[in-house]
Parts: C-alpha cells; sequence; structure tokens
C-alpha cells in the first residue's frame, strides 16, 4: 500500500485534485503561470507521438487480482517504466482517499495512458487498476469492457484465492485475454511453482506465459509490457466511420460538471463537437477531450480504440445523466451507429437506516450524503423517520464493506456524527396476483392478520460463494454454511491441499458478519467471493423490539424463523445494558410475528430522589429543573420511556 501513486489519483475527488499537484509529473502537465510554455510543448510533443500511433499498436488492459496480491503496487512500477511517474518519488505524493489508505483497500478503478516503445515502435498501453473486493466488482466488470486484456496477477505466498477465481471467470466470459503473472517472488513464503501449478490445474492457464515478478521490489517487473504488447491484442474500431462511444465511468467535478470516461468505439470526438446520448436523448457541445496521463491531460481529438475523459461546454449538470454503459454518437449519426450492450446497474443489496446523533445537524449530514453520492451512484437514498431516533435516510449499498467505507467517509471527510443501524438485506414479496414488490425497509413488512391475504410467497435473496482454503479447515468450514443455511453446490481440490467450496447461501446469513466467522475458524486462510443467485421462497418474519409495549421501530429487522429467537435475546440483553433505570419499570421484549421470543425487565429505583427536596430550597430546585431540561435535549421518548440517545448508540454499535 505504501507509496501507491496510481491508486492515490484523486480524479473524481475534486477536494483533493490540488494536492495531487505538488507532483514533479503535475507540475509539467498542469498550468502553473511559470511554466506554461514548457507544458504547452510537452502536451504538444506527447500528441505527436500519440498520433502517430496506429489502432493495430494500442493495448488496452485491466490489472485484476484477489485482494492485496499487488494490483496497485504493480501499476505503479509499470507507470514508472513508462516515465509516466517518476522512480521512487511516490513517497511525497501519497494523497487518496483516507479511507482507501487506512483499510488498504481500491474502491473505484482508476485509469492511466502509457507511452511505450518496444523494438524501435511507440505503442499506447491502457492501464485499468481494479479493485479487488467483491462489493466493488461492478467496478471490474465495466473495466472490462473497456479492455482487450488483463494482467491476472496472484501472491506466490498466498496462490490462488477465491477473487482470483472470480475474476478469472469474469474475465473469461467477455473473452479477455489473460496474462498470468506471479507477484511477491522476493518474500521467504513465495512459492512460484505452487501458483503456477494452480493456474494450470484451476484455469487451464499455461505457466510457460506466465511472468514472475516482484512488483515491491521490481524484480523483472521490465518482462511484463512485452508480454502484454505480444499477448494482448488491439482495439479494433474505424475511425473514418460516425462516432460510436461507450461511457465506461464518470465524476463529478464542481468547476466542469460530470467527466466522462469513454472508450471510443468508432470515429472519434474532439472539442467543439455535438454529440447525443442514446440513453437520454440530450445533446452536448464537447468542451474538452483528453487522456489520464496520470491526472487529465488535454488532447485535441480521442479516436477509435482509445480510452480517454471528455466534458461538455456547458457541463453536464446532473450525474444522474451520465448513465453509465450509455453509447454516445455525433448528432446527425444516431441512425448510422448501433447501440452498444451497456452494463447492467449493480443493485444495492444491503442496506441500513442512519440518523444524526443531534437532529439539528440534519441538514448538514443530507449535504455531506449527498455529496458523496455525486461520486457514488450506487448508493440508495431515501429518507426515513423513526419514531425513536428523528428524521433520517434508509440507505443502500453493494455490500458490507461499501456500506463501511461510505460510513467511514461520512465521519472522516465530513465530521458526522450518525446513528446506523446494523445492515440487513431486501425481501421480496409476491402478492396474490403474482406482482412482485421488493421491500427494503422492515417496517413496510406486512402486519401478521394481513399476511395471509396480501402475500402469496415471500423471498429472499441468495448468493453462490466461492471459498478457497487449505483442506484441512473444510469440515469446520461446511459446518459453518450449513449452519448458516447453505447448500452445497461444489467440492473441488485444486492442488493435493487447496479446495475450492461452492455454496448456496443466503445473503441475510452473509451480511450477519459470516466472513469474520469464516476467517476466525481458518485462522485467516480462507478467502471468500460471491455472486448474485437470485431469489428463494423464504420463511422469513419481522422482528420487533418493543420496549414497554411500544416498539422501536428503527430497529425492526426482517429475518429467517430460524433466527428469530437467537437475534432477539441478544437485543434485550443488549438493550438492557444500554438503557438507565427509570422511575418505574422497564419491559424489553423481542415480538417475532405475534410471538415474544424474548424478554428482559430493568427494575425501577426504589427511591424517589426529588422527595428528599425542600420546598423552600428554590435556587436548589431551579438548578435541579435546569439540569433537568439541559438532559432532555438529549434524550428521545419510546412511549412513556426515556431513552438517552446514547443507548441507541451504544445498543446499534457492532
Ligand atoms: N513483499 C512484497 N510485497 C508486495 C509486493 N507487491 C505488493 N506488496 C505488498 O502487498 C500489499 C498489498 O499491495 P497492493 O498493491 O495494495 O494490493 P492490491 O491488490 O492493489 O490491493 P486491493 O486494491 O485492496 O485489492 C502492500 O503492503 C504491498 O506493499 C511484492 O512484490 N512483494
Amino acid at each position: 500500500m505504501q507509496g501507491c501513486f496510481f491508486r492515490a489519483l484523486p480524479r473524481r475527488f475534486g477536494a483533493c485534485a490540488n494536492k495531487a499537484l505538488k507532483t514533479d509529473h503535475a507540475r509539467l502537465f498542469h498550468t502553473t503561470p511559470v511554466r506554461l510554455a514548457q507544458v504547452a510543448k510537452l502536451r504538444s510533443e506527447l500528441e505527436k507521438r500519440i498520433a502517430a500511433i496506429p489502432i493495430e499498436r494500442f493495448r488496452n488492459f485491466c490489472i485484476v487480482a484477489h485482494v492485496d496480491h499487488g494490483k496497485s503496487t504493480l501499476s505503479d512500477r509499470l507507470l514508472e517504466l513508462t516515465g509516466v511517474i517518476e522512480k521512487g518519488g511516490n513517497a511525497q505524493i501519497l494523497d487518496k482517499l483516507d479511507v482507501e489508505r487506512e483499510r488498504g483497500i481500491t474502491v473505484k478503478a482508476q485509469t492511466c495512458t502509457m507511452l511505450y516503445n518496444h523494438k524501435g515502435l511507440d505503442y499506447m498501453l491502457h492501464l485499468v487498476d481494479t479493485p479487488g473486493h467483491v462489493d466493488f466488482r461492478a467496478e471490474v466488470s465495466r473495466s472490462y469492457a473497456s479492455c482487450g486484456g488483463a494482467l491476472l496477477v496472484v501472491d506466490a505466498s498466498q496462490g490462488v484465492q477465491a477473487q482470483t477465481v472470480a475474476n478469472f471467470y469474469l474475465a473469461f466470459s467477455q473473452g479477455l485475454t489473460l496474462v498470468p503473472v506471479i507477484n511477491k517472488i522476493d518474500l521467504p513464503t513465495a512459492d512460484a511453482p505452487r501458483a503456477l501449478e494452480q493456474i494450470k490445474d484451476t484455469f487451464e492457464l499455461d505457466p510457460n506465459k506466465a511472468v514472475l515478478v516482484s512488483a515491491k521490489s521490481g524484480i523483472n517487473v521490465e518482462a511484463l509490457l512485452p508480454s502484454v504488447v505480444e499477448n494482448i491484442p488491439a482495439p479494433v474500431g474505424d475511425e473514418t466511420k460516425p462516432l460510436r462511444l461507450l461511457l465506461v465511468d464518470s465524476w463529478y467535478d464542481n468547476y466542469k460538471g460530470v467527466i466522462l470516461l469513454v472508450r471510443i468505439f468508432q470515429g472519434q470526438v474532439k472539442p467543439g463537437d455535438h454529440v447525443t446520448s442514446f440513453a437520454t436523448g440530450i445533446k452536448y457541445h464537447v468542451g474538452e477531450v483528453g487522456i489520464m496521463y496520470p491526472l487529465q491531460t488535454p488532447m485535441t481529438v480521442l479516436r477509435a480504440g482509445q480510452v480517454g475523459y471528455i466534458y461538455f461546454n456547458p457541463g453536464m449538470k446532473r450525474s444522474q445523466d451520465a448513465k453509465v454503459g450509455d453509447t454516445y454518437t455525433t448528432v446527425g449519426s444516431e441512425k448510422l451507429v448501433e447501440m452498444l450492450p451497456g452494463f447492467e446497474e449493480p443493485k444495492p443489496m444491503v442496506f441500513v437506516a442512519a440518523f444524526p446523533v443531534d437532529q439539528s445537524n440534519y441538514e448538514h449530514l443530507e449535504d455531506s450524503i449527498n455529496q458523496i453520492v455525486l461520486n457514488d451512484r450506487s448508493v440508495y437514498v431515501q429518507k426515513e423517520s423513526s419514531e425513536a431516533l428523528g428524521a433520517g435516510w434508509r440507505l443502500g449499498f453493494l455490500g458490507t464493506l461499501h456500506c463501511s467505507v461510505f460510513e467511514d467517509r461520512l465521519r472522516q471527510e465530513h465530521g458526522a456524527s450518525i446513528i446506523i443501524t446494523p445492515p440487513s438485506v431486501p425481501f421480496k414479496i409476491i402478492d396474490p396476483k403474482g406482482k412482485e414488490i421488493i421491500v427494503s425497509n422492515p417496517n413496510d413488512f406486512p402486519e401478521t392478520d394481513a399476511l395471509h391475504h396480501k402475500v402469496q410467497e415471500l423471498q429472499e435473496p441468495y448468493v453462490l460463494a466461492t471459498i478457497t482454503m487449505p483442506e484441512e479447515y473444510l469440515g469446520k468450514v461446511i459446518e459453518l454454511c450449513e449452519g448458516n443455511r447453505g447448500v452445497q453446490t461444489e467440492l473441488t481440490f485444486f492442488t493435493s491441499i487447496q479446495v475450492i467450496l461452492k455454496y448456496e447461501l443466503p445473503l441475510a446469513q452473509l451480511v450477519d458478519d459470516f466472513f469474520g466467522k469464516l476467517k476466525g475458524l481458518t485462522k485467516g486462510y480462507a478467502s471468500l467471493d460471491y455472486e448474485d443467485a437470485g431469489w428463494r421462497k423464504a420463511n422469513i418474519i419481522k422482528l420487533q423490539l418493543h420496549v414497554n409495549k411500544i416498539p422501536v421501530d428503527a430497529v425492526a429487522r426482517v429475518c429467517h424463523h430460524s433466527q428469530a429467537e437467537r437475534i432477539g435475546k441478544q437485543w434485550v440483553t443488549k438493550f438492557k445494558e444500554h438503557v438507565d433505570r427509570q422511575m418505574f419499570e422497564i419491559v424489553i421484549q423481542a415480538i417475532a410475528g405475534r410471538r415474544i421470543v424474548a424478554r428482559e425487565t430493568i427494575k425501577p429505583f426504589r427511591k424517589d430522589v426529588l422527595a428528599k427536596l425542600h420546598a423552600a430550597d428554590t435556587s436548589r430546585r431551579r438548578k435541579l429543573l435546569e439540569r433537568q431540561k439541559e438532559g432532555r435535549k438529549k434524550l428521545r421518548a419510546v412511549g412513556n420511556v426515556v431513552i438517552d440517545q446514547k443507548a441507541f448508540q451504544g445498543f446499534l454499535a457492532k
């Protein structure tokens, strides 16, 4: 992670962009008054070099791997090799989202163009560094659409892991050429022959084509680019035909509006062109086109086969108008150009309710949420209000990591103080007429009395989980999967001691810290990946927390019948820990449907402390009343029970 420049590119994150200009490279390529002439000269030389490269010498490729196998470190080395960034200069210019740095994960795919001279000829390489974590798989899948091949990186000490398998099949299904790369060969625990055997056994990839490197120390990295040039096919596309471009990604810039990352399939695009979107029908005048080198570097034209950015003049204001997967063409060519197949929008599958700790911060928090959502449109936001916690939002995410990254960004970048409920998954109601309704808010679950005439069937989402692990943990992992309502679909030994296990699991079980339990059971040796497996009939029920017979709406959740008692017991025990004793008895109940599945009681105070106050002691009485008034501000009422906000925070904390 340290010194990773490429991942640090803050192109989507306007606030950070200026910091990136501290790099020598960025100074050269971005205007400061002193260097203006020099910048113009360098850009024009770069442009001339690019103009002389025919499409047959373009190579668009991405780097895919399991989490932490070294994608970003390798990207840095390739950028250094091609002179895009300076050698060893990365440490000073380290700059990226706080959350990415702290967690050591890539959240957004980043792209960069490189020029590489191979056997006396210039090649234009376009590289995409993709996130490894399963929650951000849509980023990887979209990146593939602009690429002809991929470097499949495998850590020599860990070998093939779950996300290596998932990335391989995704790339394979999209017809990409794969170049295997065995990384971290410098580690004492590296076992390159085993990793080579695994890629041969599991993916039928030729081990002789694999390149063995150490991205960290740079060993043999120079052998990679010749392999890219020789093995990855050039894109095809006629630059003389009408424009046909695919919108791969977008981000928001406060000054320029929405900036689009595009792959040109046919024709060319220049500033001043009048273009139109197939999805929205909106027409725009192109303001600027350019390449990521590694920051936005304007060019006079982008042509077939290239990946670059464009923005409009006047700028695109609404980020919803930039539909990832959309096709654009020149106005007047609409009938001559076929729309590209596009992408399926990723659907949020994990939902939480979020509330400001202090209701007076509601508007500030709403602004912060909207700002993050501008650059992350996979987040679903809907207003919600709770009797206990006030006004807030229901937020939907691609997975639990996506959710906690969002939460961290709210806290770190916007200083938000927020209460977030544990993640839950949506459920589907099929009504008696066969109409399907997907519901993400447990409070919309039909009342028990209405269930039989409002619902024909209830369904919950399932995933197909791929788990890899050393054979010695197989028994324990099978037990864990079965205990989480899993159904085994495959068990394969891919070396004499490594196993790939596939299970269909309810997503609700997976978000309930399944990965944490798996890691614990296997001492961290197991890896997990999953993909959507559709909806299955489910025996689910609404579980509610009642305090003195009044439901605490923010806490309600929908769960499987078999889990209701366990969760209910956890709830009442935890809630009791966080609620202060009061003047009367408090009864806390967990109720599933009509059944009370757990109960705790908080006994009242024995003495009335106010009784001791002397009637004439007015100043003390006033002091007490003021203190009480102050305290009340922090309190929320649930029926007749007044509960401190901190109790909710404590109760809802993981
Ligand atoms: N010893 C050694 N460590 C390496 C090598 N390549 C990467 N690392 C280390 O492995 C860790 C993960 O590297 P990254 O480049 O962040 O991995 P990544 O695949 O981009 O991670 P994600 O994007 O989060 O999936 C970092 O601590 C790197 O310094 C290598 O060749 N040798």
